[in-house]
């Protein structure tokens, strides 16, 4: 069984703290994805989980043993890394086996280990190649078939994507999905690009300034973020903010009229992604006033931004829907789309 668990795991470095009580268990065969932004301590979490940094504080336990101090050769782990780290002077074959070779395993089990991994990643035709002759995507490959070969019972990856091209990146991600199903091994994979974690994780490890800021599927960070930070990183085009003081238990100004969540005092920030903004053409009992300030045009939609009172807005609306600058136009800010948030701490409040 290879579940991972952290406990109160903590790294210092010198007097600064970048990971502080990090707690989170992870199940066998699970895909989970550390998200955040530059610098929060996601890929210092990695590399402490693969035996590449100290662990300053806590247990971190693989199959429910304690490995703090276990060699990462000892941890039955495997890592891809955003810098392939190919030997140059080796063949495609040579990059993929030397593990193995090293390690004493026999040739005979090298082989037989060798073919449906590099069947699986549509290497065979590049085997006698030097890491020269190959693109971007085909030396990640081959990095990804020397982590496989191990048959790891946990898989690391660190930004294994962020050096190649979009295109590349899509069709690597899906394949990436791919040999998870098949290899059924528990995985941990560090990116800053949301599109990537949303569409491979099982859960989301969102993190911001050492700390978790949210754990969940995809589905739940999107629809009920659990504060302003996971509402504001998740989703594009990103969730559009307005401010407001809470006045007997309402939200207020000139324009806007809501009911505040039950119990919410002080200032409230109101969320509400572009795509559910309506936009209509008449006026009707529950809509606003806006004006167009700008029109994207964004192939199947438009992104509309909106000076509605005081606030400004952007929604996404469908691209036939042709809008000119300085028109005036309505819009509906459905009330089961809104999300609210304590905006001193942060913390959602419904
Ligand atoms: N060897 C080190 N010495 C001192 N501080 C470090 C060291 N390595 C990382 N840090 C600091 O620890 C924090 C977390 O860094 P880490 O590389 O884990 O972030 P990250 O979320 O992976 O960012 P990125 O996406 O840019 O790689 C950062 O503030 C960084 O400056």
């Amino acid at each position: 069984m290879a579940t991972v668990e952290c406990r109160n795991i903590r790294k210092c470095y010198g007097d600064v703290e970048v990971i502080r009580d990090f707690n989170l268990s992870i199940q066998d065969h699970e895909f989970v994805v550390f998200l955040g932004p530059s610098g929060c301590g996601k890929s210092t979490l990695l590399r402490m989980v693969a035996g590449l940094e100290d662990i300053t504080g806590g247990d971190l336990l693989i199959g429910g043993a304690r490995i703090n101090d276990r060699d990462p050769g000892d941890r039955g782990i495997a890592m891809v890394f955003q810098n392939y780290a190919l030997y140059p002077h080796m063949t495609v074959r040579q990059n993929i086996t030397f593990g193995l070779e090293r390690a004493g395993t026999d040739k005979a089990e090298i082989e037989r280990r060798l073919a449906p991994v590099v069947d699986t990643l549509g290497l065979a035709i590049y085997l006698n190649r030097k890491p020269v002759e190959l693109s971007g995507g085909q030396q990640q490959r081959v990095a990804i078939a020397r982590a496989m070969i191990k048959t790891p019972e946990v898989f690391l990856f660190d930004e294994p994507l962020s050096n190649l091209d979009a295109k590349l990146r899509g069709h690597l991600r899906v394949e990436i999905a791919r040999l998870h199903k098949a290899l059924k091994s528990t995985s941990i994979y560090v990116t800053h690009d949301q599109l990537e974690a949303m569409t491979l994780a099982d859960r989301i490890v969102l993190m911001n300034q050492g700390r978790i800021e949210q754990i969940g599927t995809p589905e739940e960070i999107y629809s009920r973020p659990a504060t302003l930070f996971a509402a504001g990183f998740i989703g594009t085009p990103n969730m559009n903010f307005m401010q407001f003081e809470v006045e007997e238990g309402a939200l207020r100004d000139g324009l806007i009229h809501l009911p505040a969540p039950a119990g919410a005092q002080g200032q409230v920030t109101l969320g509400i992604r572009p795509g559910s903004v309506e936009v209509l053409p008449e006026a009707a009992e529950d809509t606003l006033r806006a004006r167009v300030e700008r029109d994207e045009f964004h192939g199947e939609t438009r992104l509309v931004s909106l000076q509605c009172g005081t606030h400004s807005l952007m929604a996404s609306v469908p691209a036939h829907m042709a809008l000119r600058e300085g028109q005036e136009l309505h819009i509906r800010l459905p009330e089961e789309k809104l999300h609210h948030f304590d905006t001193k701490t942060g913390q959602r409040l419904d």
